[in-house]
């Protein structure tokens, strides 16, 4: 009778037994113990099962059965999910050891960053490293400065003149807003900006945009998803696309590294080379040798496609709130009138605006979740413990969805953010660019390039829906990746009087 039994049969019952085993049996005991499991965990895919690319309906169901820590396996990795303001404000900035590293092994990033090299991805000494140079870096060149000011200026002009060039038709903004986003970055980091039609900026731009609707995500879990043949979730191309944007980067900043001059250092990629001329010179040890291409790209990406979708989302938000359009262009026109663009300095004066964008941020929440972090030793939270080398996962969705914070978060409501005098109310539970050692080092920058673009648009233009059609939130929401970006989507630009 054993003939008919094949040496493949034999394995594969192996296989599974071996498998059943190490799931029932072969658990390490903890105390106090793990955090509660989400659900049944299945054999490959772990917890998959339970999410959706909308992550916001099972984070939610998952919260409200397991509480504010529960672990999920996606696939064979294990990874807690953190929610609620208390257990996030606990984990990242009470206890900012915690959470702060990140994690190595999740296939797709670890490639798409060279190994953790740049800021976004990067660990220990190279991270602390490269986090103080880039916000002092952002803080000499960017942030807060009047020849940032200008530049975003600058954009915005050529921005007003290409909506205006549409002349009331309706268009998508997508590729006007992405362009004139990502040539602030290229100003911080390479000094001169790109015509948005250059052929190499219209390039990496697509690169950036095909990354981001790829699912090539799913290859930090499972690898093999690489192998399937046709690519058909995109991974391939991902990872060829990180290569040439790191090319692109490498060769301006070749150009560079040619014309260097000590006597003018005036962005972020020569001031890279002074620092590293430095070290060298004093002999000190540094970390920083490899790391400019990455961490630019870094900067790319992660300063980018975030301010880019607000200013997406708040073109639909204006749309469909035309009573609040008019409020903020109210403000304008009377504090700063129509013959110049609005300034920072005009900031205290234009309340309106900036608590529309803060609202947009928390409406839309262009982060779900934040990035991935680890733990990098064995972490006693909240009763739980949380292995090293787990994925920490902090659900920023649930902080901006609370009623118990916002009382109606399912509304659409900027004047949450004044207080009776007009005056923006802080609230430390407003975390749009999240909390403690790894929160944006480009926050600054992205207020400021919110505020500025926002405004000059709405001075500008009167934005609506295109006749026979409503251009609304809950039309257009449903794009889900790193970012939560609208679906695309057309508004016509009505030039005011
Ligand atoms: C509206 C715009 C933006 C939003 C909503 C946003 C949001 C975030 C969030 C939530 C994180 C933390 C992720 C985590 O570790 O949990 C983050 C990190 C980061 N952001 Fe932003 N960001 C924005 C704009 C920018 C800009 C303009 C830049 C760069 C110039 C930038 C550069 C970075 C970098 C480099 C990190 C990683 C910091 C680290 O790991 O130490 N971001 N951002």
């Amino acid at each position: 009778m054993f003939e008919n039994i094949s040496v493949f049969s034999v394995v594969f019952v192996l296989l599974v037994c071996f498998i059943i085993h190490r799931l029932l049996f072969n658990r390490r005991k903890y105390d106090p113990p793990l955090p509660p499991a989400a659900g049944t965990r299945l054999p490959v895919i772990g917890h998959f099962h339970l999410l959706d690319r909308d992550m916001r309906g099972p984070l939610d169901k998952l919260r409200k059965k397991c509480g504010d820590i529960f672990l999920l396996h996606m696939g064979s990795i294990p990874s807690v999910v953190i929610s609620g303001y208390e257990a996030l404000k606990d984990g990242y900035k009470n206890n900012p050891d915690f959470f702060t590293d990140r994690p190595y092994f999740l296939h797709a990033l670890n490639k798409v960053t060279r190994g953790g090299q740049g800021i976004v991805m990067a660990r220990n000494e190279a991270w602390k490293e490269h986090r103080r140079f880039t916000l002092s870096t952002l803080k000499d060149f960017g942030m807060g400065k009047s020849n940032l000011e200008v530049s975003i200026h600058e954009e915005a002009k050529h921005l007003i003149d290409e909506i205006n060039a549409h002349k009331e038709d309706p268009f998508d903004p997508k590729d006007l807003l992405s362009a004139h986003v990502a040539n602030i970055i290229c100003s911080i980091s390479f000094r001169g900006s790109f015509k948005h039609t250059d052929p190499r900026f219209q390039g990496m731009i697509k690169m950036f945009d095909e990354n981001l609707a790829s699912a090539g995500g799913l290859a930090n879990f499972f690898p093999w998803v690489t192998s399937i043949p046709g690519d058909p979730l995109g991974v391939t191309k991902m990872f060829r696309n990180s290569d040439r944007v790191h090319e692109f980067c490498e060769d301006i900043i070749r150009e560079h590294i040619e014309t260097y001059d000590e006597n003018c250092i005036d962005d972020l990629t020569s001031a890279y080379i002074k620092h590293l001329k430095k070290l060298e010179s004093s002999n000190e040890s540094t970390t920083m040798n490899q790391y400019l291409a990455s961490l630019i790209a870094d900067l790319f990406i992660a300063g980018s496609e975030t301010t880019t979708t607000t200013l997406r989302w708040a073109l639909v938000c204006l749309v469909e709130h035309p009573d609040k359009q008019e409020r903020m262009f109210a403000e304008i026109e009377h504090h700063v009138g129509s013959s110049r663009l609005p300034s920072v300095q005009d900031k205290a004066d234009l309340t309106y605006v900036e608590a529309f964008y803060m609202e947009v941020l928390r409406y839309c929440v262009i982060t779900i979740i934040g990035n991935f972090h680890m733990t990098p030793v064995d972490v006693v939270f909240r009763g739980h413990t949380i292995p090293a080398n787990t994925v920490v996962i902090p659900n920023i969705w649930s902080v901006f969805s609370d009623p118990d914070i916002w009382g109606d978060p399912e509304n659409f409501r900027p004047e949450r953010f004044l207080d009776d005098n007009g005056n923006i109310v802080k609230k430390e539970e407003y975390i749009p660019f999240m909390i403690g050692k790894r929160s944006c080092v480009g926050e600054s920058l992205a207020r400021m390039e919110l505020f500025l673009f926002l405004s000059a648009l709405v001075q500008r233009f009167k934005f609506e829906s295109p006749p026979g059609t409503k251009v609304t939130f809950a039309e257009i929401d449903g794009q889900f990746g790193i970012v939560h970006c609208p679906k695309p989507y057309k508004i016509v630009a009505k030039v005011r009087p």
